[in-house]
């Protein structure tokens, strides 16, 4: 990371616990501001732990947490929203009896009808995701996987955010709807929204990240830049173990 690009979060040291289990061991972890960062790992790692984390969904135990210089370790959730951080788990917090539109409602707060959101937003929403316009009136629950993940997403960004924060979107999805995602994910960096993800699948990340961090037993055993990650084959099958 070049020293003049700004840091938006910052985990220093930080311990999780999950009931008897000491999760993270000091997770050191720099997410720079305007850039899309892959948090990559094997399973059981510590990613969705690191994520709940930062959003008090699980407790600080130690070390330090802070999101534009400010700390938010153990502010209540809905606090730590409210500063600008959206966060959309691997479940994906969708109301499957509601329909797209009531989705998109519940996530835009104090907006009672649709003529209540931004309406540019909402434009520059189906856009990205032309399948929350296609079935606004459906039931949340008839959509297929991918577009579940983009409703998600779009429920997420339905509000300005400066940081957006997803657990493995492209899981269980086609490679033609990996690709749409790819190019969404792409433009909302564009926009100017700081992202980071989760990820299992190696080629979503390298198309899209910037920054990578590498976690291993409850710890970032390695972060740098992804273009050198991408080109470093047996440094990713030893972290990751995959085939060459
Ligand atoms: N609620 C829980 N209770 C007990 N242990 C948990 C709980 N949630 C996670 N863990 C454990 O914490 C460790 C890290 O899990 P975590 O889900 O953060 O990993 P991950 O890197 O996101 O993995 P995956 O890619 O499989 O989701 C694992 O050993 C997991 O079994």
């Amino acid at each position: 990371m070049s020293t003049t690009t700004q840091a938006l979060l910052t985990l220093d040291g930080v311990h999780t616990h999950i009931g008897a289990y000491h999760i993270l061991h000091g997770v050191d972890l720099v997410v720079p501001k305007g850039q899309l960062t892959m948090l990559l790992g094997r399973n059981g790692a510590g990613k969705t732990t690191t994520l709940r984390t930062v959003m008090g969904l699980w407790k600080v135990a130690q070390g330090r947490v802070q999101f534009g210089g400010k700390s938010i370790a153990n502010l209540p959730t809905p606090q730590i929203a409210d500063l600008g951080i959206a966060y959309v788990p691997e479940t994906m917090g969708i109301f499957a009896d509601l329909t797209v539109k009531e989705n998109m409602l519940l996530a835009a707060r104090g907006a009672r009808r649709a003529q209540d959101m931004d309406e540019a937003r909402l434009k520059w929403i189906f856009r990205l995701f032309p399948a929350v316009e296609k079935f606004w009136n459906h039931p949340a629950g008839k959509l297929s996987g991918g577009q579940k993940q983009m409703l998600a997403v779009s429920r997420a960004i339905v509000e300005p955010r400066e940081l957006l924060i997803i657990d493995e979107p492209s899981k269980g999805l086609a490679p033609a709807i990996i690709n749409n995602m790819i190019d969404a994910f792409a433009e909302l960096k564009a926009s100017g929204v700081t992202i980071l993800l989760v990820e299992q699948n190696i080629h979503f990340a390298q198309r899209l990240g910037d920054t990578v961090a590498v976690m291993d037993n409850g710890r970032v055993v390695h972060a740098g830049g992804m273009a050198e990650f991408s080109a470093d084959t047996q440094l990713q099958q030893r972290l990751l173990g995959l085939a060459l």
